[in-house]
């Protein structure tokens, strides 16, 4: 039977483990060495030899080694020894004291312990006198054993099939090791490579075969795998250690260079970690900080110390810090940290200076500025010229009025007008048609502590502070209640705000961009908007066109959408009909609209050719058309330069047709022969006029 076909009473580490006769196992070995070395028997035949050994004695052989030429093997020098010595530092650290410890035990027992590196350079050897002597140099530090150097040897098979394994004299190659039984087991780094082998020799005298050596193998090999793991273990203890300490270097050093005041405190608000700004902050040096309670640098602050309690995360709330001059305003954020392995939590306090914390909010604010003059699509005269016009205002500090059509671009235009100036102070957005009414004054202005019932206990600015540095653009002016204009009108006039419920006016620096889409001069008439601020808006002012007046753009800014959201590996293109109908329709919705057009048209097309049916139902039947119906009273006006007062009237007349079509209809059930004879017109005449009122059949 060979001991590699009967799987079951092979151990992978030591070999045949059932029914052995370790003596004739022990002989069976020694015969088949002599004959494979002295006739060239293959030992891979041989019923006593592992695969795994054979395969290393062959080796060994080619590499011209023979079981006496043990002493030969190179020594490296004590400088490259050193080196690796330094290489393996961590290892060396743990592993050499460890194995000293077991001095007096290898000594009573008879056994060496030996340490290699991956390549097998003899690191460290220890153990009973007599097996050192024995050895002498042959295997001693810095020599290279390995299976080209000595032949098969038990750590040659550990780093080769990177597991332990033990051998029995004669399967070792050297003759050396003839008598003994030799167990190593290897060290893997993190990616599995071994790093080292410990190795244990025993010897066991000249009648080997005489002991139990079975259970003896199994106890060697236990051992030095068990010491190896203990190694391994210190070995991991050890680098995590240092990770975790260069880590806290690393986050030391990060909390060290920010400029931001950074502070770590328990739940109970003791400080435990203070960087430079925030001690400088509290007037303290870092070191008077650490152990101290953060409330005992603040002026009394029940939000705070709430918020830690409950490990609640705040953001941006003024804090006042006591000083030697008495007290100055901070922002505070609090970032809760998670419990650690002893169930303590805390949190990191972030302190940034007030003035500093409004130049950051642009970045918090959500306003993506993705747009400059450049980026403004359109190459029609009219846009050309809205373009250069706004860039030139844009270069002075001036409040500029921008109005356009709903989805004309006026935020576009604000975007451009702000990166043009002063691209990195803050763009804050107020929508006033977007928040409720009685809102719109503190979130313009702001507030302080204790204005109104639901206010922050600690105040909070307003849109206008925040802007400063930057530019404040207010959308839908025409939508800003009568009574806060006239408060902005003081703003922009004095360069300077109060906070609602405050005492003290603070300097202001920002450029007002406001936008509309209504006419403020019929605002004006109707006393919903303040003359004074009217004038005020409008020296600045910029008339962003309708898409129906830059035909040459409608198709340009198609071909930008289509690149802007197709997925497609190809670009689809517009068919003839379709760039037809895009053309012929009036774009109500202006550009906003036609760009949800390409987005459902790329979304219903199935090919690369977009195609007339693929665009939204109002634009295939022109619904808008003719362009008077969508536009309101003011725009006809403009459009058609008519007086304003006889357009309401034309545009009255065509309201009321309108209604009296649609009771018509209603009236006959929707029936169009019916309609038409109550309306006493032709059912051609109908159906011509229901097209042009855009009433639906
Ligand atoms: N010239 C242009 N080039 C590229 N995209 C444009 C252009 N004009 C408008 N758009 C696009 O049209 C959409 C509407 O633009 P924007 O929001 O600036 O219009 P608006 O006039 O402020 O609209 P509203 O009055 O409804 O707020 C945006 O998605 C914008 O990207």
């Amino acid at each position: 039977m060979h001991y590699q076909s009967n799987v079951e009473n092979v151990n992978p580490y030591i070999g045949p483990t059932a029914d052995i006769d370790i003596s004739g196992r022990w002989r069976g070995i020694m015969q088949s060495k002599k004959d494979f070395l002295e006739k060239g028997t293959d030992p891979r035949l041989s019923p006593y030899v592992r695969d795994e050994i054979a395969n290393s004695w062959i080796r060994s052989q080619s590499y011209n080694l023979t079981p006496e030429s043990m002493g030969t093997a190179p020594t490296i020098s004590s400088r490259e020894l050193n080196s690796i010595f330094e290489q393996n530092k961590e290892l060396i650290d743990i592993a050499f004291p460890l194995l000293d410890s077991f001095k007096p035990l290898l000594t009573e027992s008879g056994y060496m312990v030996s340490l290699v590196d991956g390549s097998g350079i003899v690191l460290y050897r220890n153990g009973n006198t007599k097996m050192v002597d024995r050895y002498g140099n042959t295997i001693g530090p810095g020599v290279l054993w390995n299976e080209a150097t000595i032949g098969t040897c038990a750590h040659v098979l550990s780093i080769r099939h990177k597991k332990p394994i033990s051998l029995l004299g004669p399967e070792n190659f050297p003759a050396y090791f003839q008598n003994d039984i030799t167990s190593t087991a290897p060290l893997f780094d993190s990616d599995g490579k071994v790093i080292a082998v410990l190795i244990l020799l025993q010897k066991l005298g000249d009648d080997p075969w005489d002991l139990d050596l079975h259970n003896l193998q199994y106890l060697t090999l236990g051992w030095v795998t068990s010491l190896a793991m203990e190694i391994k273990t210190q070995l991991n203890l050890k680098l995590s250690n240092s990770l975790f300490k260069s880590t806290n270097t690393a986050l030391q050093t990060a909390i060290k260079m920010m400029t931001e005041g950074m502070v770590i405190v328990s739940r109970e608000g003791l400080i435990q970690h203070i960087n430079s700004p925030a001690a400088q902050i509290f007037n303290c040096n870092t070191n008077e900080a650490i152990g101290r309670n953060i409330m005992e640098f603040l002026v009394k602050n029940d939000a705070l110390a709430e918020a830690l309690r409950q490990l609640k995360m705040i953001h941006n709330i003024e804090v006042e810090v006591l000083n030697d001059y008495g007290t100055q305003g901070y922002t505070f954020s609090i970032q809760p940290l998670p419990a650690d392995s002893s169930g303590s939590s805390g949190g990191v306090v972030k302190i940034v200076d007030t003035e500093k914390a409004k130049n950051m909010v642009s970045s918090s604010s959500g306003a993506k500025l993705d747009f400059d003059f450049q980026s403004i699509k359109g190459a029609s005269t009219k846009m050309l010229r809205t373009k250069s016009l706004a860039q030139r205002f844009a270069r002075s500090p001036a409040n500029i009025l921008l109005i356009g059509e709903s989805g004309t671009g006026k935020e576009l235009f604000a975007q451009a007008i702000h990166n043009e100036y002063r691209p990195s102070g803050p763009f804050i957005v107020l929508n006033c048609a977007a928040i409720p009414k009685n809102l719109i004054e503190s979130e313009l202005f702001g507030y302080d502590s204790g204005a109104f019932t639901g206010a922050k206990k600690n105040g909070s600015p307003g849109k206008i502070e925040l802007a400063e540095g930057g530019t404040l653009f207010l959308d839908e002016i025409g939508d800003m209640p009568i009574e806060i204009q006239a408060v902005l009108l003081r703003v922009l006039e004095n360069k300077q705000v109060m906070r609602i419920g405050g005492s003290k006016y603070r300097a202001v620096d920002f450029r007002m961009v406001a936008a509309t889409n209504k006419d403020l001069a019929t605002l004006v008439q109707s006393g919903q908007f303040r003359q004074d601020l009217y004038y005020r808006l409008s020296v600045l002012r910029v008339d962003i066109p309708p898409l129906r007046q830059r035909d040459s753009d409608v198709l340009s800014l198609a071909e930008f959408f289509i690149q802007k959201y197709n997925w497609r590996s190809k670009l689809p293109k517009l068919s003839h009909e379709t760039k037809i109908k895009l053309m012929e329709y009036t774009w109500p919705g202006n550009v906003r609209q036609l760009e949800n057009a390409i987005i459902y048209a790329l979304n219903v097309s199935e090919d690369e050719l977009i195609l007339p049916e693929h665009l939204p139902d109002e634009i295939i039947h022109n619904k808008n058309h003719p362009a008077s119906l969508s536009l309101n009273p003011i725009e006809l006006s403009k459009e058609n330069n008519l007086n304003e007062a006889e357009l309401r009237d034309v545009v009255s007349l065509k309201e009321a047709e309108k209604i009296v079509v649609q009771n018509a209809l209603a009236k006959s059930g929707n029936n169009i022969c019916i309609a038409a004879e109550l309306l006493g017109l032709s059912k051609s005449t109908l159906y011509r006029k229901l097209k042009l009122l855009g009433i639906d059949e």
